[in-house]
């Protein structure tokens, strides 16, 4: 945030809890540490308190399982829970909890508010600063600031603004008339605060300080001195999640080199090849040319006016026809092969990460897929034709040179062969290492950007727990080993450079010496003789000396074309569209959605997530879909949308098994509003209507129904209003109802909303339930909620339970079951008092 005036002052240290909770790609264990040290007391005690022992047990690795990037593996509500039970461990004075429960179910609710966050919490002692729209924290709050636009409104203790019944009391008014039922928060049990009185004898440094206990509805900018402690990341156990990266060994395969050939053309290259060839031919030609005039002028042959005319105009002609061929090599080498080569691997490299299965995404850093798009294609871009252009040349010059001084003196074989073989030799001895060094390089850079995107992510988080040093640290340490194998593999280079330069100067050295000694010994020496070996040996140095070089430096860069062939051959998704089964372009016209007998898991070797699901929807029903955190609720809408597939069973739609289409012809007759609202950096209008499909009259009236019209309206730019990248400068609410607009803009026959209004004020939400009762009537609507609320006049109720179905059946009857689990979670929702 940029700070414009006036400042916030925290004392103490200071912990957060983001309404979008920000994982680490570490152990479940090291992300609740951040950096503190272990103490197993305390620690089961936070586990406990935030409900995380039983997904502990799901876990295959317990707290020590690896968690994906920005905690891919983990339910939306697990991962609040894992940046609670963060902040609870690291005993801060200050607590800033944004929304902190609104991603779990009642039941977890309850429990985390009597044992951390209630007046009889772990955090009774420290303040609490919550900024949310739940009742909970209100009515038992010792002071409440109400904003709007920016601005503090009211504010004051829960009595008073009872009393003034201004904004706040009718915003309070608001939620409570959502809310079922509004338990005291002073029932937590004794058990519970037991608990709680337990963990205050933990040590703190508010113990030292008078405490301040205070909650208000708000939010404020914080800067507190730094706790430091050393955050150690991306360790690996035997549950990891993220895969080593694949790395080749030994010389680049013949594999990776057809296949750049083949993305630069195969013609192009032998067309190249062949142009080069006849390059040089021209090139040698226009010496010897020059060589046989030399010689014709020695012999005293005459040097007549027109002798000399043919000789200049033919050399002429060789030196133009030779310049002229050099023109078409740089041609075709960087505007058809490189252009080429760097387009279609590029082109190959998105398609195949574009389409690969999630798996692949929980199990590669970002940093890895960043990093072979931006270095590995550059190289391609660049250095690859550059050192290819060199080493062709270089081969060529080579081959001719030796040609013409072996039939020049056959003699001098008995010299070249063994210089050769000393050049390969030293050769032999540099790839290896330098091949492996640039493979390591690759993965340090890799990491390196992985670790600061990770923090950058972070950044807001790391600052409010004063982890700024550790994390600085961690990069540093990262950057540093990417900058060590930089230099190691520059220094390799200059060993080749260095050992290539003596050998030559030995070379050189040592035929001069023969001279000499003949001179000295014989008395006598021709100096033609003399001349052209001294000639020989430095100019055939010279060429072996570059073609090593150039051989070595193109082979290490074709390291980068290795990489971008094990990327363009990912396992894919299934296709986008199968032309020979493509369905109705009305299809699916009732919306009838149907399980059959479906189960699924995230990948190989990990349980089943979704268990045998059998249940079938009719056209146009509204089906609530609920269960506790990590039940499956989302894994259901992801197999829906062919995200994850099948393990076994099918999934209809009207009929028809969603596995026979192309996943294209899946998705584009869905709608969904997932639980992490997805926004892209463009404008308004492009956020809703990325293929300009409808008109601005149908793009406004979404926005109304989605209650963002006024917003955007007040913009001055309104539909091209800047949306910044994952739509920052919107808050999350904002953010959901943009997705909203975009559905009710698609308005396919079936819809998802996987808590698409969790971050929504109660009000708000109630409005939209509404606009989504009318506008979407003629549609099937599944909805994922944890505020029962919203989905009480569903049709029906879809209850899951450890990823099987649980109860499917309409709310009334079962509410009428004392003993169904759909009320047993209305009862907690009741008693916890949640909204
Ligand atoms: N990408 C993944 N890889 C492996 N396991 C996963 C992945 N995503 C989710 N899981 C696991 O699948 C289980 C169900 O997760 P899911 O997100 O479907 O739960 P949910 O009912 O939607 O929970 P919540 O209400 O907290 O959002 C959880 O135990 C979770 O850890």
């Amino acid at each position: 945030m940029v700070k414009s005036a006036g400042s916030v002052t925290v004392r103490g240290s200071v912990a957060l809890v983001p309404q979008q909770p920000w994982i680490l790609n570490a152990t479940l264990r090291e992300n609740i540490l951040f950096g503190n040290k272990l103490e197993q007391e305390f620690y089961d005690r936070v586990i406990d308190a935030c409900a995380l022992r039983a997904d502990l047990e799901v876990l295959a690795g317990g707290d020590m399982t690896e968690i994906g990037e920005k905690g891919i593996n983990l339910s939306g509500g697990q991962k609040a829970r894992v940046s609670l039970a963060r902040a609870v461990y690291a005993r801060a004075d200050v607590y800033l909890l944004d929304d902190p429960l609104s991603a779990v179910d009642a039941h977890v609710g309850k429990h985390i508010f009597n044992h951390i966050l209630g007046p009889n919490g772990l955090l009774k002692t420290r303040t609490r600063i919550f900024v949310t729209n739940a009742l909970q924290y209100l009515d038992a709050a010792s002071q409440i600031v109400m904003l709007h636009d920016g601005k503090v409104v009211e504010q004051g203790a829960f009595a008073h603004l009872a009393v003034s019944k201004g904004e706040a009391f009718e915003f309070m008014e608001g939620v409570a008339t959502e809310t079922t039922s509004t338990a005291s928060l002073d029932e937590a049990d004794s058990c519970e605060t037991g608990a709680a009185s337990q963990l205050d004898s933990e040590p703190s440094l508010a113990d030292a300080q008078e405490p301040i206990r205070r909650r208000t509805l708000g939010c404020a900018s914080v800067s507190s001195e730094v706790h430091d402690a050393t955050v150690q990341t991306h360790s690996t156990t035997e549950h990891a999640i993220i895969k080593g990266e694949q790395q080749h060994v030994g010389s680049v395969g013949f594999g990776a080199i057809m296949y750049y050939i083949r993305a630069c053309g195969t013609r192009s290259i032998i067309m190249l090849v062949a142009t080069s060839i006849i390059a040089l031919l021209f090139s040698v030609g226009s010496s010897l040319w020059l060589a046989r005039w030399t010689r014709l002028n020695e012999g005293g042959d005459g040097d007549s006016a027109n002798q000399a005319l043919y000789y200049l105009t033919v050399y002429s002609v060789l030196g133009m026809a030779s310049a002229l061929s050099m023109i078409g090599v740089w041609m075709l080498l960087w505007l058809v092969c490189a252009v080429n080569g760097a387009r279609n691997t590029h082109a190959q490299m998105l398609q195949s990460v574009l389409h690969a299965p999630m798996s692949f995404f929980d199990s590669t850093p970002m940093g890895r897929i960043l990093g072979l798009f931006s270095s590995d294609q550059s190289q391609i871009d660049e250095n690859i034709p550059k050192f290819f252009g060199w080493w062709l040349n270089n081969i060529l010059r080579t081959a001719i040179a030796l040609a013409l001084i072996v039939v020049a003196v056959p003699l001098s074989l008995v010299f070249i062969l063994p210089v050769a073989y000393i050049f390969i030799w030293i050769q032999r001895l540099y790839m290896p290492t330098s091949r492996e060094l640039r493979r390591i390089q690759n993965t340090a850079r890799n990491s390196m950007i992985t670790s600061t995107e990770e923090a950058v992510q972070g950044a807001a988080t790391i600052r409010a727990y004063g982890r700024k040093a550790s994390f600085e640290q961690g990069c540093a340490a990262r950057s540093e080993a990417f900058t060590t194998t930089l230099w190691t593999f520059l220094f390799a280079n200059r060993w080749l450079a260095c050992r290539l330069d003596l050998v030559a100067a030995l070379i050189i050295l040592a035929t001069t010496l023969l001279l000499v000694l003949t001179l000295y010994f014989v008395g006598s020496l021709d100096s033609g003789y003399a001349s052209l070996s001294l000639t020989y040996a430095i100019s055939m140095v010279g060429v072996l000396n570059s073609c090593v070089r150039a051989t070595a430096a193109l082979e290490i860069t074709m390291v980068s074309a290795e990489r971008a062939m094990d990327y363009s051959r990912l396992e894919s998704e299934a296709p986008e569209v199968i032309e020979d089964c493509r369905p109705l372009e009305t299809w699916p016209e009732q919306g009838v959605v149907e399980f059959r007998n479906y189960s699924t898991r995230y990948r190989e070797g990990l349980d089943l997530v979704l268990k045998d699901l059998s249940f079938r929807v009719v056209p146009n029903q509204k089906v609530g879909i609920v269960g506790r955190t990590g039940a499956g609720k989302s894994s259901l809408t992801l197999a829906l949308f062919r995200i994850i597939e099948a393990s076994s069973g099918q999934i209809l739609l009207d009929g028809e098994d969603v596995s026979k289409f192309g996943l294209f012809d899946v998705r584009s007759r869905l709608s969904i509003i997932p639980q992490d609202p997805v926004l892209f950096a463009g404008t308004i209008r492009e956020n809703l209507d990325p293929f300009s499909k409808y008109s601005d009259e149908e793009i406004w009236c979404a926005l109304d129904n989605a209650h963002l019209g006024d917003f955007i309206r007040s913009k001055d730019q309104r539909l091209e209003f800047a949306v910044a990248q994952s739509g920052e400068n919107f808050s999350v609410g904002q953010r959901q109802l943009i997705c909203l607009a975009r559905a009710l803009l698609k308005r396919a026959k079936i819809l998802v909303l996987d808590e698409a209004t969790a971050a929504i004020d109660n009000a708000t939400d109630a409005v939209i339930q509404e606009t989504i009762r009318s506008e979407f009537k003629e549609c099937t609507v599944l909805t994922i909620a944890h505020r029962l609320n919203t989905v009480l006049d569903s049709d029906m109720i879809l209850v899951m339970d450890g990823g099987r179905l649980a109860e499917y059946d309409s709310p009334q009857n079962l509410l009428a079951n004392e003993d169904s689990l759909f009320t047993k979670l209305v009862q907690e929702t009741q008693n916890s008092g949640r909204s």
